[in-house]
């Protein structure tokens, strides 16, 4: 992030401490605006950037067959309170013609679509939409579940609850039984 960008959060941090009656020169706030601004960078470092640019990397490798990488953990950040949502992420494909990518990569595009303002749909549905735009996969399955902070520290208060999300693409709209395979190793 530019320079004059993390000064403007720092400036936004400060309004805001002292607009719930903190006293931002206390010592124990005097580097909190600094502290919030490097950690903007880092959880939304990934605003800018392109999921797909991760399945560049492909290998020719003739598996026609089911690839799933589950459990893939992420923090993201709800776009309508700015706290955190976090969770994992189930990532299912079966690639055509060769093109299977580095296992990493699904992780890598995880992160890159969690670290922006998010929603939990919006994150399944790029992840899906871009594996399947890349590789031209016969289907894609993205499972996403997450706890929303917005909904257990404050609001409706119901800790513990989780969101289930998933895109399913390709072969898996019709392919009931695809589908429950996915879902039978995803609990495995
Ligand atoms: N669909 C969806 N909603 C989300 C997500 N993260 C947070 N929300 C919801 O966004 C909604 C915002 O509702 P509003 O009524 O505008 O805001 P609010 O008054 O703070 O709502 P409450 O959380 O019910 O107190 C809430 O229902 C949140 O639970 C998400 O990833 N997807
Ligand atoms: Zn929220």
């Amino acid at each position: 992030m530019e320079e004059k960008n993390m000064e403007q959060i720092e400036q936004a941090v400060r309004m805001i401490l002292e607009a719930i009656g903190e006293d931002p020169n206390r010592e124990g706030l005097l580097d909190t605006p600094k502290r919030v601004a490097r950690m903007y960078t880092e959880v939304f470092s990934g605003l800018n950037e392109d999921p797909s640019e991760h399945f560049k990397t492909v290998f020719g490798e003739d598996h026609e067959e089911l690839v799933l990488v589950k459990d893939i953990p992420f923090y993201s950040m709800c776009e309508h309170h700015l706290v955190p949502f976090f969770g994992k992420a189930h990532i299912a494909y079966i690639p055509r013609g060769g093109k299977v990518t580095g296992l990493s990569k699904l992780a890598r595009a995880v992160e890159a679509v969690a670290k922006r303002p998010q929603l939990q749909e919006r994150i399944t549905s790029t992840i899906a939409d871009s594996l399947l735009n890349s590789l031209e996969p016969h289907g894609v399955m993205v499972v996403v579940e997450a706890e929303h902070m917005c909904m257990t520290m404050r609001g409706v208060k119901k800790p513990g609850s989780k969101t289930v999300t998933s895109a399913v693409r390709g072969v898996f709209v019709n392919d009931e039984a695809a589908r429950s395979e996915v879902l039978a190793l995803i609990k495995y």
